[in-house]
């Protein structure tokens, strides 16, 4: 319903452990979304099916970035950019295993080297927040950002002002790397 009543330039994004290539198709036309983030150890096989039957899919890859998996990920680029749309960042959190919204940063210099390799546009996440974006993005230049914990209030929902900030700052270091 949410989905059905956005409006372009908004899209629903879903964001899946799915790492199977027909399921993900299902599940993505049972939503409607016409874009997904998959963040579980999708195999290249399955991102090659992936674009093969669903041609018309926005696919976000994530890149979960560990201690010392730099050159892992920098192969995993090599190896699936021609199947994928888009890479994301994301942070490892050692202590729960957690990929994703972790709220925790990584060594940008890791995502900043995935940028100069990757073909495709690369957004960064992982530990963002508006006092931090503006320097990530100078450091990194990246194609976009995102963020999740970092843009929370204490109740655990999105907090506008920080929302506002965030933007206001991503724009403002978009504008100064051109
Ligand atoms: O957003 C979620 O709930 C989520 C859950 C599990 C895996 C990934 C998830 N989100 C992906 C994102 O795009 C987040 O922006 C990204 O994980 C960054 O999160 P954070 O470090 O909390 O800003």
């Amino acid at each position: 319903m949410i989905i059905e009543g956005l409006d372009a330039p908004h899209a629903g994004v879903l964001i899946s452990y799915l790492t199977d290539a027909e399921e993900i198709s299902d599940f993505c036309r049972e939503l409607g979304v016409v874009a997904v983030q998959l963040h579980g150890d999708v195999e290249t096989g399955q991102l090659r099916r992936l674009k093969e039957i669903r041609p018309d899919l926005f696919v976000l890859k994530s890149l979960v970035v560990k201690q010392d998996n730099a050159e892992e990920l920098l192969r995993l680029v090599d190896d699936t950019h021609a199947f994928v749309d888009m890479y994301i960042t994301d942070t490892f959190d050692p202590r729960t295993g957690a990929k994703g919204a972790t709220g925790l940063t990584h060594d940008w210099n890791v995502s900043a080297e995935l940028v100069r390799r990757s073909p495709k546009p690369l957004m960064m996440a992982g530990g963002l927040h508006p006092e931090n974006v503006g320097d990530a993005i100078r450091a990194v230049r990246p194609a976009a950002v995102d963020a999740h914990t970092g843009l929370e209030g204490p109740d655990g929902r999105k907090d506008r002002a920080k929302v506002a900030k965030f933007v206001a700052e991503a724009r403002r270091a978009f504008d100064e790397i051109g």
